[in-house]
């Protein structure tokens, strides 16, 4: 269980995340939504300890953060930031064997490379696994750096946007294996996703931020309808209802009173 309580991150005068309080249940895919700015990424690296909170705490199982030894963190949480400062020379096997560290501190066992190979395998980078990260396409060293996370095989995975650049079959894809990892190995994933639609089709629970806040919170029928939406983007946006769940039209304008 992930708690977050009154977590609060201020830059000068001006507070980017204010006061959220949430808790996240082991097992399952939570979406973070909400437009530029929100304060989702700044939530995440609290979170992930990347960022030091101005007030408040997160719990991982009960336990402070940041009273966690930084060695026993990485074998519990991993975090896909937006931007990694990785070295661009690694190829991708090397890449994704840096998910290992925590566990094997650069010894890798008979595990481990069976760890590498499996999420090698399950990002499609077989072709592309002796290739140096600079030598990819966008998406294709975005499916690396969520190979490394997956080999990580931590409990909590927090992922920023995973799906940047990814084509429509290979963010599919990688949703499918997100969902796998909550649903076959009972991790807690929290990923930040601009697409509501892959949050709604994807995700147990949507949260909506905006200037903050949690302005939004519950299963995805819930969250990803057309009042929220107005709320989170300030923009109308049409959703209609399929088998699969909500789907927002957000390339179709709502029609006006007045052309009605
Ligand atoms: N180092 C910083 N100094 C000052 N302000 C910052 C800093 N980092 C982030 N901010 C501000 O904090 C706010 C929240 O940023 P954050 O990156 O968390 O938003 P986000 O919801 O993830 O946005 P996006 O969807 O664009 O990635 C923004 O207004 C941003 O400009």
């Amino acid at each position: 269980m992930i708690t977050i309580d009154g977590i609060t991150k201020r830059y000068g005068s001006t507070t980017v995340v204010d006061r959220v309080s949430l808790e996240i249940p082991r097992g399952g895919v939570v979406s973070l939504i909400g437009a530029n700015g929100a304060g989702k990424s700044t939530l995440l690296s609290m979170v992930g300890r990347l960022l030091a909170p101005d007030g408040g705490r997160v719990l991982l199982d009960g336990v402070d953060v940041l009273a966690t030894p930084s060695a026993e963190l990485s074998c519990r949480l991993s975090i896909l930031r937006q931007e990694n400062h990785l070295p661009i020379r690694l190829t991708v096997r090397e890449l994704v064997e840096f998910g290992r560290y925590p566990h094997c501190k650069g010894r890798l066992q008979e595990d481990d490379h069976r760890q590498v190979d499996l999420a090698i395998e399950h990002l499609e980078l077989g072709t592309f696994a002796g290739r140096r990260l600079d030598q990819l396409s966008g998406g294709q060293r975005q499916r690396a750096y969520i190979a490394m996370v997956l080999a990580q095989d931590t409990d909590f995975v927090l992922l920023d946007e995973p799906l940047n650049n990814l084509d429509l079959r290979h963010a599919a894809q990688s949703m499918e294996t997100i969902r796998s990892m909550a649903e076959q190995l009972d991790k807690t994933v929290v990923v930040v996703l601009h697409d509501v639609n892959v949050a709604a089709h994807h995700s147990d629970r949507v949260i909506a931020m905006k200037d903050g806040q949690v302005i939004a919170d519950g299963a995805p029928a819930e969250v990803v309808t057309e009042a929220v939406l107005r709320k989170v983007y300030d923009l109308d946006v049409p959703v209609a209802h399929v088998d699969a769940g909500p789907v927002a039209l957000h390339f179709a304008r709502m029609a006006s009173p007045a052309a009605e």
